[in-house]
């Protein structure tokens, strides 16, 4: 299973021919076809292993309900699917197919041996965080820290047991070398549940960066960062704006994290939306007097502000209410930065980020080669992860991804945090070529990736369809679809775009090393 690289060249001989790959995908036994993975695959944690396929059903089932006994479903209880599939009736007759369908095609999916390759349990130097061993007493109550408005707060009682840590803590103690969270992580349930509906005990907003955001705390000392609605789902971006001035979109923040989880990287912190009471939950809380001077009522009533920040900060591009319930995505916080700092690299293919310049990468044919040669590009993996990230903008149209993290722990030998993501889905009428162009000079690609992408792309296990299922269970979905159908089915056509341009990586190649071959994809 180990003895296949990951670095297998496109131009390098390819492995011995093998029957047709797409059907041996579709089938349930996979032990048939040699799925390396590289020392880059994520590790799979012992805990996954205790889901089966009923858990995981039973899992997708239950959280239905839970949606529907909140009142998030249109006809709640046991009609909660049933009324759903109606929803979401409106896509093209031609593929509709109820929404049970899609759910199933979701398990399906993450039950595929491609999303549960099982790997060694974690070394102890490639968690994040480690836990303090037990302070003395007499040092706790020292170090004891009482917070200033205690009633805001929880008292804190955890211990070294996960079971006392409130979800977002046990998020952050499980990030590992190579992923932010597991497969089928049980953790990220009530996490996500969390930051959709926790109590928020204060909003401040978050210096840095160009757009306005807010950090929102709860009760257990868990935060989360807001990115408020600015767009109506189903508006296109101005074909007049440039890249760096567009608009950044909740839904936008909300679907990358489910599109990575499908994609199996699972490299975006989790992120739910929320409609959040401006005036109850902002306005009336907030400590940041900057932040507080900017609301207004509008002319309709709605409660809007502005905040302060170098772009879209002002009266004339304030979120508002409606009239006072906003629609926001919130991101659970990484680590704080003095627990886990964090390395910002720029991207080699970084737009030029001006209305008249071209970057080096857009007019040297030659470029990747450069790239190859250039640390850290020229060892271990980050040259098949920055293909990752890559496949993930191209899918969601995002052309903003100047810098990328990783967390300084791990060195060069670790996952890219694909971090701001809310500059994707504008656009669904038409792709941006520009942004595979890492792939196409390139031609380097992890080859779970690829085989994970190829199986997205049968109709059993349909991205669109897989999509749909997973946005479903997102808190705003009552609101209104997260993504609309022409940005679904935007997806399919992107996914088949990057599939072709890996063929002609490898067509060429073996033209050149194997003029006789026929490709079997
Ligand atoms: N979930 C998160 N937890 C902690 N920090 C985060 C998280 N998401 C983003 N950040 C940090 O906050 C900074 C700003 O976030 P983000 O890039 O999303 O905002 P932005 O306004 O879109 O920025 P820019 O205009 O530079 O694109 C990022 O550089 C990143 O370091
Ligand atoms: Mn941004």
């Amino acid at each position: 299973l180990t003895s296949l690289s990951i670095y297998h060249q496109p131009c390098d001989p390819p492995p011995p021919p093998r029957t047709d790959i797409l059907r041996v995908l579709a089938h349930t036994s996979y032990t048939s076809v040699g799925v390396g993975r590289g020392p880059a695959e994520p590790p799979t944690d012992t805990l996954q292993r205790h889901f089966s396929n009923k858990d995981a059903k039973r899992g997708a089932k239950g959280h239905i309900q839970t949606l529907s006994d909140k009142g998030w479903s249109v006809k709640g209880g046991e009609n909660a699917s049933i009324s759903l599939a109606g929803g979401v009736g409106h896509h093209d007759s031609n593929q509709a197919e109820p929404l049970e369908s899609d759910l199933s095609k979701l398990e399906a999916l993450f039950d595929h041996p491609l999303y549960n390759i099982p790997s060694p349990a974690v070394p102890e130097e490639d968690w994040l965080l480690k836990v303090k061993p037990k302070v003395k007493a007499i040092e706790k109550s020292s170090q004891m820290w009482v917070s200033a408005s205690q009633e805001a707060y929880e008292d804190v009682q955890w211990t070294s047991d996960s079971n006392s840590h409130p979800p977002w803590l046990r998020f952050h103690l499980n990030i590992s070398r190579w992923q932010l969270y597991l497969h089928r992580d049980p953790n990220m349930e009530p996490l996500t549940q969390q930051l959709a509906t926790h109590r928020i005990v204060s909003a401040v907003q978050k210096s840095g960066g160009t757009q306005l955001k807010l950090v929102m705390s709860f009760p257990n000392y868990g935060q989360a960062m807001l990115k408020p609605m600015k767009q109506e789902r189903d508006e296109e971006t101005n074909y007049n704006l440039y890249y760096f001035s567009d608009f950044e979109r909740h839904n936008a923040e909300i679907a990358a994290f489910h599109l990575d989880r499908i994609l199996g990287y699972r490299r975006v912190p989790p992120v739910a939306g929320r409609l959040v009471d401006v005036v109850k939950e902002i306005k009336d809380i907030t400590t940041d007097r900057k932040l507080a001077r900017t609301f207004f009522t509008s002319p309709v009533g709605n409660v809007c502000f502005y905040g302060q920040c170098s772009y879209y900060c002002s009266t004339e591009h304030a979120v508002c209410g409606r009239p006072r319930h906003l629609e926001a995505s919130l991101a659970v916080m990484l680590p704080d930065l003095s627990l886990a700092s964090r390395r910002t690299w720029r991207s080699p293919w970084r737009r030029s980020y001006s209305r008249s310049k071209l970057a080096k990468w857009e007019t040297e044919p030659d470029y990747c080669s450069t790239v190859k040669k250039t640390p850290p590009y020229d060892k271990g993996t980050r040259l098949v992860d920055f293909m990752d990230m890559v496949i993930l903008d191209f899918l969601m149209g995002n052309m903003d991804r100047h810098h990328y993290e990783t967390f300084e722990k791990f060195g060069n030998n670790t996952f890219l945090l694909h971090l701001d993501n809310g500059r994707a889905f504008g656009r669904h009428s038409k792709d941006e070529p520009s942004i595979l162009a890492p792939l196409e000079q390139c031609c380097r690609i992890r080859r779970s990736t690829w085989l994970r992408l190829r199986l997205l792309s049968l109709p059993q296990y349909r991205l669109s369809d897989v999509m749909r299922a997973s946005l479903f269970s997102d808190p705003l979905h009552r609101v209104a679809p997260l993504l609309s159908e022409p940005h679904l089915a935007a997806l399919n056509r992107r996914l088949k775009t990057v599939l072709e341009t890996l063929i002609r990586c490898q067509n060429a190649c073996m033209s050149v090393y194997f003029p006789q071959a026929s490709l079997s994809l």
